[in-house]
């Protein structure tokens, strides 16, 4: 992604802020705002109409139950979106669309305006520069910080390929500058088993960065970790926003507090509300299923 199509990202997002601000919270989403009249070049994501990622009626049946239902939703290049949402709301299950883990029954989603990511494979997505974070780090522990950023490089390459892999001056560059964002110079000599938790967290995320990828899709990245690691977690998100665009799912409060703009809450496969926290806390059906009185 270039850095005018972030920029434009960005102002969608401070647009959009602005249009909500002393509004009540809305549901709307999958807006179908003008395009910016640049034409993506090949091999780039089109986010010429605003949108990184766009769906729109999704819907999602596991044996007659309606885990995700009618929902729609877009992202802006290079934004930060929560998601929260009560247990069961559907944020795994989208999570798992997105990245063609689970097909939906019916409804769009595209990655930008001219990929379809219905027609692609778990794999493939991956490739198109989707990348996904789960909540337990899954680092290899036998292996060095440097070396687990080093094989993030290999894992597109084949058998052979990878054996007589080594990385080129740009690729060095880049990595020393992932160690620097992922809070991780100083231990790039440490086995990664004996991280702490949060450690482990930042070199996972670490490991997707060296693959660029265009969407990066977090699932409580902050679970388990101690209050300076989520706040050092809060520094490395909005680092990384307008850089990448970021999908995150979390129920930490004060943590969203730190790096939301816009923060979509889902429920019953769909979305709730949508807005700025303030927004969206002060909303009696949030509050409802979801805060708490
Ligand atoms: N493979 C499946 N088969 C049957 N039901 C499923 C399957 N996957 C998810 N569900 C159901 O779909 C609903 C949504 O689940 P999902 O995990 O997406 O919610 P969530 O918002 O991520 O919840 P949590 O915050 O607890 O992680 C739940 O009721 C869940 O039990």
């Amino acid at each position: 992604m270039t850095p005018d199509l972030l920029e434009q990202g960005a102002r969608r997002v401070e647009a959009r802020l602005a249009a909500l601000a002393g509004q009540t919270a809305q549901t709307e989403s999958g807006g179908r705002t003008a395009g910016f009249g640049r034409l993506a070049s090949q091999g780039e994501v089109d986010v010429t109409h605003g949108r990184i990622l766009y769906l729109e009626d999704v819907h999602v049946s596991f044996d007659g139950f309606k885990a995700i239902n009618g929902l729609s939703l877009d992202i802006a290049p290079g934004e930060l979106r929560c998601i929260i949402g009560p247990n069961g709301a559907g944020k795994t299950t989208m999570m798992d669309i997105i990245t063609g883990k689970t097909r939906p029954d019916s409804g769009t989603v595209f990655f930008g305006s001219t990929i379809d990511l219905l027609r692609y494979k778990e794999s493939e997505i991956a490739q198109l520069g989707i990348g996904r974070k789960f909540q337990k780090p899954t680092v290899f522990e036998q292996l060095t910080v440097f070396e687990n950023l080093e094989l993030a490089l290999k894992t597109n390459k084949g058998v052979k390929a990878s054996m007589f892999f080594k990385l080129d001056f740009a690729q060095r560059d880049r990595l020393a500058e992932i160690l620097h964002t992922i809070h991780l110079a100083d231990s790039v000599g440490r086995q990664a088993g004996n991280l702490s938790h949060g450690q482990k967290q930042w070199l996972e995320i670490g490991m997707l960065l060296m693959q660029d990828p265009k969407l990066l899709l977090l699932d409580e990245p902050v679970a388990g970790m101690t209050d300076e690691e989520t706040e050092r977690t809060a520094e490395l998100f909005l680092t990384l926003k307008g850089k990448h665009s970021l999908m995150v799912v979390e129920h930490d409060m004060s943590f969203i507090r730190t790096i939301s703009d816009i923060v979509t809450v889902l429920c019953d496969g769909s979305v709730l509300a949508q807005g700025t926290l303030d927004q969206v806390q002060a909303d009696e059906r949030v509050i409802e299923v979801y805060l708490g009185r």
